[in-house]
């Protein structure tokens, strides 16, 4: 067999395997009705152990109303399971979702945005949750596509990507995903602008997975299956 033909099979391979992993997340996802939301959190006291619960937490993260609730519907294919707003600081507590029927596969965060409009206690209640959960995995940090990245969304990345530095990735991964890049993509130099929010972002945080492209409304989506197939990878289930 000539090299040709065996670089040929290694790609078909890989093709199928891709495939058959992606079809596995979204299966993971389509059990929209069966999601449910768990338990809010407002204070440190009161996250929850969710024992007993084959638990493997997301958290998704970012500025105010930069559309984490949207994002969150979109995954879970459910219209109104987050609540959201047009007015920044919609969401004041961590919210834990269970994907999937119960016990389930994996816990969702959606977390209160910082930065404008947030409030300090929400951060320190995310710092606290992203110090001490053993179950987290993965944090996705949001960045809105038009605004590109806050001095918020920089020193959030900093102090993260030195935590992913110091446990060397061992106690959980960190990737942007760039928000409401329909308004985006549809400018001239739209794409350009992506290029540079992804530069940005590795300067600020060079362990930071390569950022997913999303656009959450239902009219417009993109970058939702490939969310859901990093997740699926982050905890473990593809
Ligand atoms: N064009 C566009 N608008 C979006 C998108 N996602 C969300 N929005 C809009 O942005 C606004 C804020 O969305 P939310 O999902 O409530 O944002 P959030 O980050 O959860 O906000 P807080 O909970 O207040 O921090 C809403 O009016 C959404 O309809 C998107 O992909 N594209
Ligand atoms: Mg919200």
């Amino acid at each position: 067999m000539s090299g040709l033909q065996r670089h040929g099979i290694t790609q078909l391979v890989r093709g199928v395997a891709r495939r058959f992993s992606s079809s596995f997340a979204s299966d993971l996802f389509s059990d929209a009705a069966a999601a449910e939301l768990l338990v809010s959190a407002g204070s440190p006291a009161s996250i929850p152990r969710l024992q007993g619960l084959p638990e493997v937490s997301c958290m998704i993260s970012g500025r105010a109303n930069v559309g984490k609730s949207t994002l969150l519907n979109a995954l879970l294919g459910r219209r109104n399971l987050a609540h959201t707003s047009q007015k920044p600081g919609r969401t004041q507590t961590l919210n834990f979702y269970r994907v999937g029927r119960d016990p389930g596969k994996l816990i969702l965060v959606d977390a209160p945005g910082y930065g404008a409009r947030g409030r300090p206690e929400w951060g320190e209640l995310f710092h606290y949750y992203v110090k001490r959960r053993e179950e987290l995995k993965r944090v996705y940090l949001l960045v809105n596509a038009t605004h590109g990245l806050s001095d918020a969304d920089r020193t959030m990345l900093q102090s993260l990507d030195a935590q992913c530095q110091a446990s060397a990735g061992t106690r959980f991964t960190l990737q942007a995903i760039i928000t409401k890049a329909d308004g985006l993509l549809r400018s001239s130099n739209g794409r350009g602008a992506i290029k540079d929010i992804q530069r940005d972002i590795f300067e600020a945080a060079p362990t930071c997975l390569p950022a997913i492209v999303t656009a959450a409304l239902e009219e417009s989506r993109l970058g939702i299956d490939d969310l859901q197939q990093s997740i699926a990878e982050a905890c473990g289930l593809v």
